[in-house]
């Protein structure tokens, strides 16, 4: 396929799929999104990592509050997006879950004051949000292509796991070389442990 056709392809499933994730009612998805920070909690993958890059979470995403305040109280170093650029980011400390305050398209943030870079190759765990994924672990993510980016060319070492809604997982995503994918996937029913296939 090529570059053009593959583009429109991702953003013909991106806005179905991201109009399906807002009319998960909010009860359902505070309740999946428990679910999932449950199951990735017990992992030995989780229980093992000292830095862990999140995210902090748009009201249509996975709510992982709960998960990024577990994971400070369980003595972790917690990092979240810092937007530099087009299609560029850098993980910044988070202290706590207070300091958080809006910032570019709508996303809350660490404020310029107390914002303190980590370095990429410190990321033992990063839970990647998305649009879509297959079983397989490929992903659909927003189309600013922050992710493939950041995890593809900085923070090669960091694992990668996705939390996702049951109703995101779809047969097919399409991938250009460059995309980036899961290594395990955590929905609110299953947990997949992807094959590479790339
Ligand atoms: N919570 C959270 N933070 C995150 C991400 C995420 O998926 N979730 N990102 C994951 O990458 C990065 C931000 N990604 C973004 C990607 C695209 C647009 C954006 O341009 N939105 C436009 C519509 C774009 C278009 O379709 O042309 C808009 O909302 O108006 C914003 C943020 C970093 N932080
Ligand atoms: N590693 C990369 N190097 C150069 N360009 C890239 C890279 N990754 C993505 N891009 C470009 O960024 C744009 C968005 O890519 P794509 O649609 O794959 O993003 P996405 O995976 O949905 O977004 P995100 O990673 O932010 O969640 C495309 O034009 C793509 O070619």
């Amino acid at each position: 396929m090529n570059e053009e056709l593959l583009l429109a392809a991702k953003r013909r499933l991106r806005t179905e799929m991201t109009r399906r994730r807002r009319t998960i009612p909010e009860a359902e998805r505070e309740a999946a999104s428990r679910a999932m920070c449950g199951t990735l909690c017990a992992l030995p993958r989780y229980q093992a990592a000292r830095t862990v890059f999140a995210y902090a979470s748009m009201p249509e995403e996975v709510q992982l509050d709960g998960l990024l305040a577990r994971a400070l109280a369980d003595g972790k170093r917690v990092a979240i997006p810092w937007i530099t650029g087009r299609g560029t980011m850098e993980a910044v400390e988070l202290p706590s879950l207070a300091v958080l305050e809006r910032g570019a398209y709508g996303i809350r943030n660490v404020p310029d004051h107390l914002r303190r870079a980590v370095a990429p190759e410190e990321i033992d765990l990063a839970i990647v949000p998305g649009a879509a994924f297959t079983a397989e672990g490929a992903r659909l993510g927003l189309g600013g292509g922050y992710y493939d980016r950041y995890l593809g060319e900085r923070a090669r070492g960091a694992y990668r796991i996705a939390l996702a809604f049951d109703a995101l997982l779809t047969a097919e995503v399409p991938m250009a070389a460059h995309d980036i994918d899961v290594a395990e996937i955590i929905t609110e029913s299953r947990h997949l442990v992807c094959r590479k296939k790339r």
